[in-house]
């Protein structure tokens, strides 16, 4: 079925094995522009830009997946079920849950928790907490361990709400669940990487934190949380 509604290539091959995937399409730009060799726009179908090139000589691909779990849904599952895609890494911004984390650290995703129904929706599956590849993890680490690049481990929340009207209820989520952090699309991600027997997983930078309220301008968000691209890119 390509095209696909959402993504207009009609070939397969175009997009690689490994999509590096976040959720601003601008950021894919800003990484395809500024780490990518030769980069070709493959997609602009609501401005959700995915380009295609060459990371020290590897074919790479990088695509926006929109912000919350039925945006990255459907690109995720497109690229997995349609495009052959076997790797998708999310490299997010999030919200720290901890005051020992600040900004711009990096946090790679051991365990997403949510109160979302997506997994139960699209495939019927009931746990709450989803995990991304083992064996993407670890090259992940190895790659951060390679370029001198701390990382946090842990699980984390992935919320469908952004705006919560009863700020402090966060509180009982990192307390009941153990979540460092809050982003809002990687258990929709695990699991569509579940049900197409593919692999995912997801890197955080903190871009603001809802303990100390410090945060990152949008301009900051697109352009400079390059330590997890590069983490990314290394790994691909
Ligand atoms: O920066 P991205 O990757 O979009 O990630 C985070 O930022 C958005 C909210 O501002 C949500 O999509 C959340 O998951
Ligand atoms: O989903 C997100 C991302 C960044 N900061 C938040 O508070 N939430």
């Amino acid at each position: 079925m390509i095209p696909t509604p959402h993504i207009e290539v009609d070939k397969k091959g175009i997009i690689a094995e490994t999509v590096i995937m976040p959720g601003d399409p601008l950021r894919a730009k800003f990484i395809a522009e500024n780490f990518l060799e030769n980069p070709v726009l493959f997609n602009k179908v609501r401005n959700m830009f995915g380009y295609t090139g060459t990371y020290k000589g590897k074919k790479i691909s990088v695509m926006g997946s929109g912000m919350g779990m039925p945006s990255i849904g459907i690109y995720s599952y497109e690229l997995f079920k349609f495009y052959d895609v076997q790797n998708i890494i999310r490299v997010g911004s999030c919200g720290a849950y901890s005051e020992e984390i600040d900004l711009y650290d990096v946090i790679l995703v051991e365990e997403s928790y949510s109160e979302s129904t997506y997994a139960k929706v699209m495939a019927g599956i009931e746990d709450n907490i989803l995990k991304p590849s083992e064996e993407l993890n670890k090259k992940l680490e190895e790659a951060a361990k390679g370029l001198n690049i701390p990382v946090h481990k842990g699980r984390i929340h992935s919320s469908d709400v952004f705006y919560r009207q009863n700020f402090d209820d966060y509180k009982k989520i990192r307390d009941n669940y153990g979540c460092i952090a809050v982003e809002m699309e990687s258990f929709a991600l695990f699991a569509n990487a579940q049900v197409t027997g593919k692999n995912a997983a997801c890197l955080l930078t903190v871009s603001d934190s809802l303990v100390t309220m410090k945060a990152t301008t949008s301009e900051e968000r697109m352009k400079s949380f390059t330590n997890m691209m590069k983490i990314a890119l290394e790994m691909a």
